[in-house]
Parts: C-alpha cells; sequence; structure tokens
C-alpha cells in the first residue's frame, strides 16, 4: 500500500516526441466493482483485464476477508466465488483499503445491510477524507457508525440486523456516495431510491442490471431517480474490463502538449459519464481523435489518437461537465499551462477532498515551476503562455496522490528543466506500469536514487 514504505523521488526531463501504442491498465472503477458485486453474487464470476494496482488488490483482500474465494490465474484471469447477498462473514481483521476511497466506501455500503461489525482504515491520505458522506445515508438502513471526529478513519461500522429500505438524495455529486447507498440497498427488502442531481458514473448501475437485479434510472425534473429492488439473487457474470480513460488521460495529454509526439491508447472505457476531458481537450483545440468505436460489455469503447497540439486555447471548462472529469482536472491544469490564454475550471470543490486537496497540490506546484494560478473554494484558473514556456525546475509534492505525482511527470516532458516529485510511490495505486509505458513511448520518466 502506498504511504507505508519509503518515498521514491522521480525525475521527468524534457523529453523527444512520444509515439507509439499506450496500452493503459483496467478502469479501476469497474475492476472495484466487479470484484464487490462478484462478491455477492452466488457462483463464479470471471474477469479479466482486471486493474492490478494497489487500491484494487486492496479490495480483492477485503472481499477475502469478508468470506469470498478471489483467485488470480497465471494468465492474469480473476475469478471470484461469491457468497450471495446478505453473505457476508464478519472479517476477523480490520478492513485496511489503502489509499483507496472507492475500494472503503463501497466496500461499507456493500457491508452496512448484514448483521455484522467491521473496522476500517486506510493509508494517512485515506485516513483523512470524510467518510460522514456515506456513513450518514447507511444510518439510514439502521447502520451505526463510529470514528475519529470528523467522521475519519479508522472507524467501526455495526451493520444493520433488520435494514429498512431508503430514498436518499446524494447531497454532493459522488458515485461513491451513491454507489454505497445502492449497495447497502441490495440487502434491505423493497425499493431504494437514489436521487442524484447531476449524473456521476454509472458503472454501478450498469453493472448491477448485467448481475441481474432489478434497477432502473429515470431522468425526472429532481434530478436522475434511480430505483433498485432489495434482496436480489445476483448471478455471476464474465466481465471484460475495459481500460481507463483516466488513466488513458496520461500519455494522451502528455502527446499533446510534446512536440512531434503521435499516441494510440487502444480500447479505452468512453462512458459519458468518464469522457469530459476528451472533449474538453477537443473545445481547446486538442488533435483527439476517436476510432473504431464500439460496444464492449455494455460500455462503450473506442482507440484513442492524440498527436501533438501546438495551438491549444484556454477555456471556460463547464461546471455541468465537472463530475465527468472529475479525476482529469489534475493532468488537464498541465495541458492548460503549456496552451495559450486562460483555462477556467470551476464547481469543482470536490476536488479538494481526494486523495490531496488537488487544487493547492497543484497550483502550489505549478507555480513554483513558473506557472500563474489563480484559486478559490470551488474553483481555479490556469494562465497559459503557449507550448513550451513552462520553465520547470521544481521538485513538487505528491501529497500521497497518485493523480498529482503523474501530472507533474507528464509535465516535466516539456518544461524547459526537469520537472521532480518527492515521491512516486503513490503511482501504484491506480498506474502500475505508468513508468515502463511511458519509456516505452519515448518519455525520460525516471526514479531518482
Ligand atoms: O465511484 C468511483 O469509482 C469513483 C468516483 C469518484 O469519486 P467521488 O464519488 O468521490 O466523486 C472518483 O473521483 C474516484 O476516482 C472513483
Ligand atoms: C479520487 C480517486 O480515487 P479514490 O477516491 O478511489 O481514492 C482517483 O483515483 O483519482
Amino acid at each position: 500500500m502506498s504511504g507505508h514504505g519509503t518515498p521514491i523521488p522521480m525525475i521527468s526531463t524534457p523529453c523527444g516526441p512520444l509515439s507509439g501504442v499506450a496500452e493503459v491498465p483496467g478502469d479501476k472503477s469497474i475492476s472495484h466493482r466487479s470484484l464487490i458485486l462478484g462478491a455477492m453474487a452466488v457462483g463464479e464470476t470471471v474477469v479479466t483485464g482486471l486493474l492490478e494496482g494497489e487500491d484494487v488488490l486492496d479490495t480483492a483482500k477485503a472481499m477475502r476477508a469478508f468470506g469470498a474465494e478471489v483467485i488470480r490465474d497465471d494468465d492474469g484471469t480473476w475469478h471470484v466465488h461469491g457468497v450471495g447477498v446478505g453473505g457476508f462473514a464478519e472479517p476477523d481483521q480490520v478492513i485496511d483499503c489503502g489509499n483507496s476511497g472507492t475500494g472503503v466506501r463501497l466496500i461499507m455500503g456493500a457491508a452496512a445491510t448484514s448483521p455484522i461489525s467491521v473496522t476500517y482504515t486506510g493509508d494517512a491520505s485515506l485516513n483523512k477524507r470524510p467518510m460522514a458522506r456515506v456513513t450518514d445515508p447507511l444510518a439510514l438502513f439502521g447502520c451505526q457508525a463510529v470514528g475519529r471526529s470528523g467522521g475519519r478513519l479508522p472507524m467501526t461500522l455495526v451493520g444493520a440486523a433488520e435494514p429498512v429500505p431508503v430514498r436518499y438524495q446524494v447531497p454532493v455529486p459522488s458515485a461513491q456516495v451513491k454507489s454505497a447507498v445502492l449497495l447497502a440497498g441490495l440487502c434491505a427488502p423493497g425499493q431504494t431510491v437514489v436521487i442524484e442531481k447531476e449524473a456521476t458514473r454509472d458503472h454501478t448501475e450498469r453493472m448491477l442490471a448485467g448481475f441481474g437485479a432489478e434497477i432502473t434510472t429515470e431522468e425526472t425534473d429532481e434530478g436522475r431517480v434511480i430505483t433498485l429492488t432489495g434482496q436480489p439473487e445476483l448471478t455471476p457474470q464474465v466481465i471484460a474490463v475495459p481500460r481507463d480513460p483516466s488513466s488513458a488521460a496520461f500519455p494522451v495529454c502528455a502527446a499533446l502538449i510534446t512536440p512531434g509526439s503521435d499516441v494510440l491508447v487502444p480500447g479505452i472505457g468512453l462512458n459519458p459519464t468518464r469522457a469530459g476531458l476528451f472533449t474538453t481537450l477537443q473545445e481547446m483545440g486538442a488533435d483527439l481523435t476517436y476510432e473504431n468505436q464500439r460496444e464492449e460489455g455494455g460500455e462503450p469503447v473506442a482507440d484513442l489518437r492524440a498527436k501533438y497540439s501546438p495551438d491549444m486555447k484556454g477555456i471556460d471548462v463547464p461546471p455541468a461537465r465537472a463530475a465527468s472529469m472529475i479525476d482529469e482536472y489534475p493532468v488537464l491544469s498541465v495541458v492548460a499551462a503549456n496552451a495559450t490564454g486562460v483555462t477556467n475550471m470551476t464547481g469543482v470543490k470536490e476536488l479538494r477532498v481526494k486523495e490531496s486537496d488537488r487544487i493547492e497540490a497543484m497550483a502550489t506546484g505549478l507555480r513554483a515551476c513558473g506557472v500563474t494560478v489563480e484559486d478559490g473554494p470551488d474553483w481555479w484558473r490556469v494562465t497559459g503562455q503557449g507550448p513550451g514556456t513552462v520553465s520547470g525546475g521544481a521538485t513538487c509534492a505528491s501529497h500521497l496522490d497518485h493523480r498529482i505525482a503523474m501530472s507533474f511527470m507528464v509535465l516535466g516532458m516539456s518544461t524547459r528543466q526537469p520537472v521532480r516529485v518527492d515521491d512516486g510511490t503513490p503511482i501504484a495505486t491506480s498506474f502500475p506500469i505508468f513508468e515502463p509505458l511511458m519509456a516505452q513511448l519515448g518519455a525520460d520518466v525516471r526514479r531518482e536514487a
């Protein structure tokens, strides 16, 4: 798990063109959900393309602690023998979700409506993040939570012995909160209803339907109303996880700002609730094309080609798009620093409660590299002077946050001086092959002794 080991300083040195095929790992959100829903089905779920990053491996470990059998074949295929809805055993150990907000919040939901008591913890980053956003709605089912002040981990949840179904309007745009409530609703009798004002990633809804649950989504004046009928028997699935668009963002953005580049990222998931970054980049003038668009395993997929784009302009990113690109703002700010003009990012308060305060982390590092950045509670603004104008030369803090570490490594590919991060270990949570993949494309990203 990140945050428990020795920091690994890293350096990115300006490089020549990036070219070739970037086979990024499987989607993190879909990987977590494959393991959790597989553990709640009756029988064997088979998963290919699972992201073998630390976040997902921690979820696999947790599913074993609840009694599911989770096995990896030598060829990288995963087999999950589920215990059925309501079949979770009480773990005899603390569930350590490492760096993963998705892991801990979804698992809390899945276990909240079973008569078991579970203690959760994480690394120094996860233990700072707010959990009341999940434990508040879980209390409505009858689940009790006791944690550190401010609703922080470590925390014990005593599951509801006789859960009641819930109707809940999610107060923040969060797929993790929505998913926790839906997973809790699986063990409650009757209909659990979740309402979200802004659409967030809908992998849980799609996968629940795939596993045979009765679930509907209706667009109404209130927002998206999702209705789940509780206590289904989930049927095991064969799941091919698409490649992660949030990981694809790094080689794509690197290609856009590095002179002469031409990179193809094949088979990435392009669910509209996840693809906001690519729309934004196209609006900025990026040379980005979708090839071979298709559907795989219930998710839209395409190959994405990104070429060096010296004429990108700053834009106003619509706040309504924020949820569909929430994890991509750090790397977007790197592109914005290499575009001409102001990129305004508004309606992004959630960035302050991720693995780090991502506005603060990026603003501080970008400023140290010579970029003009202004920020407020729920907005930030980057003023770019055009391609190749960023001086670099700084060591930026990654704050136990993989997206921050990778964003600064991308920045260093087209600065005048190299860019360093103090600790690259968190990269392994979501993109364990980042360094070799970038090196294969022609980047000069390496660990420093
Ligand atoms: O549901 C998910 O898989 C995720 C939801 C998002 O978090 P929020 O729900 O906090 O917005 C996102 O930032 C995270 O990387 C993955
Ligand atoms: C926010 C992220 O993950 P999580 O909330 O699962 O820690 C992310 O991967 O950018």
